[in-house]
């Protein structure tokens, strides 16, 4: 038994809708832009993913808690969502081998919940009005005063937020004498991208999103992972320069997530805000070169524009999403490059998709052997 607080906490949306409920987690008020997840389990790895830093996340799943927190299944080494709202936040949690309370976990961590809301009628509202930004707090109830905090939350739009998550330095991840090794460009990594390709007799190098061409270089790498990560991928004029540099070396390279989305931008393809984003786990995803359909994990407020990439000469579109016909992944047509919009590496979600970490090591393959004979 985990004793929740009972302070009375209150959501206000941008709009000026109001929901009131009760607090969890740690005391006081957060900000953020309102996105809902409709992924029914893994809420650990959903909370320690990067990506979703600066976003107060909304679960479908009416009960969170109820399996406790687990050591190994982080995706990176805090809570990254910036708030928390839940139907029901568990106070008793059931699993062997979990090693913590979800009430503990967000307390050590100082993240701000709302619980006890009907949560339906919350993600049924941003569903039709869209993303927008949004205020908990179970120390402050006086609404006038909360919308004032409100108002000086900067829009998601435009926002660039990677260098609040990226590694200050590099770091190695695997085994030295591996067969291939990756410069994996950090814009708030998801541990499973890394743990996934380490799983593929590769060593990883984690770079931050700072380092340059010849820094990573330096370290010979066999090929470039740019990774998922947070904010607006429109305005980071100096990764897209840092991604031009990569591709123009010729060697592979895997973007995912916000990593797809600067391998387009670089194109020339253009990045839109999405309505509302796709954040859950049993997105389908069809790929057009075999016609198969994956069942993917998703989360981004971003895409890139599917107009945009018609007639465009370096690129082909591999992948849409079937249930709104958005882009979902690209391959280049002079590099040995390719990118998704979606997670590869799950966690949580299905594994259909984890062929193109295959695809990647295959291609690092190739260019190894052309280069060695
Ligand atoms: N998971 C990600 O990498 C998200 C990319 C980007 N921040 C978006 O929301 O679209």
């Amino acid at each position: 038994m985990n004793k929740l607080p009972t302070n009375p906490a209150v959501l206000l949306l941008a709009d000026g809708t109001v929901f009131h409920g009760l607090a969890a987690g740690a005391i006081g008020t957060t900000t953020g832009e309102i996105a809902f997840n409709t992924g029914m389990t893994g809420y650990q790895e959903i909370f320690t993913d990067p990506s979703y830093y600066g976003q107060i996340l909304v679960m479908a799943a009416s009960h969170i808690g109820n399996y406790g927190t687990h050591d190994a299944e982080i995706e990176s080494e805090s809570v990254k969502i910036s708030g928390l709202v839940v139907k029901k936040f568990s106070e008793n949690f059931s699993r062997v081998g979990s090693t913590e309370s979800l009430q503990s976990y967000f307390e050590r961590d100082g993240k701000v919940a709302i619980r006890d809301v009907d949560t339906r009628a919350i993600i049924r509202h941003i569903r039709n009005k869209g993303a927008m930004n949004a205020i908990i707090s179970s120390e402050e109830t006086d609404i006038e005063k909360l919308k004032k905090i409100l108002a000086e939350v900067p829009s998601m739009d435009g926002l660039e937020l990677s260098s609040r998550v990226s590694c200050k330095e590099a770091y190695d991840v695997g085994n030295p004498d591996a067969d291939f090794r990756v410069a994996v460009v950090d814009y708030g990594a998801k541990k499973n991208i890394v743990r996934c390709l380490v799983e593929r007799d590769c060593l990883c190098r984690v770079f931050p999103m700072d380092a340059t061409v010849a820094e990573m270089e330096a370290w010979n790498p066999d090929g470039y992972m740019l990774s998922n990560g947070p904010g607006d991928p429109s305005v980071m004029k100096d990764s897209i320069k840092l991604v031009d540099e990569i591709v123009e070396i010729g060697k592979p390279v895997f973007g995912i997530c916000l990593g797809h989305q600067l391998l387009a931008l670089r194109a020339g393809l253009k990045t839109v805000k999405m309505f509302n984003g796709h954040r859950g786990i049993n997105h389908p995803v069809k790929n057009n070169i075999t016609g198969k359909c994956e069942i993917t994990s998703q989360n981004h407020g971003f895409v890139v524009d599917m107009e945009s990439a018609q007639g465009n000469d370096e690129i082909e579109v591999t992948h849409t999403h079937l249930n709104d016909g958005t882009l979902a992944g690209i391959r280049y047509k002079n590099h040995p490059v390719f990118s998704v919009q979606y997670h590869p590496e799950s966690s949580p979600g299905p594994h259909d998709s984890r062929y193109l970490f295959d695809t990647f090591v295959g291609n690092m393959k190739e260019v190894k052997a052309s280069v060695t004979n």
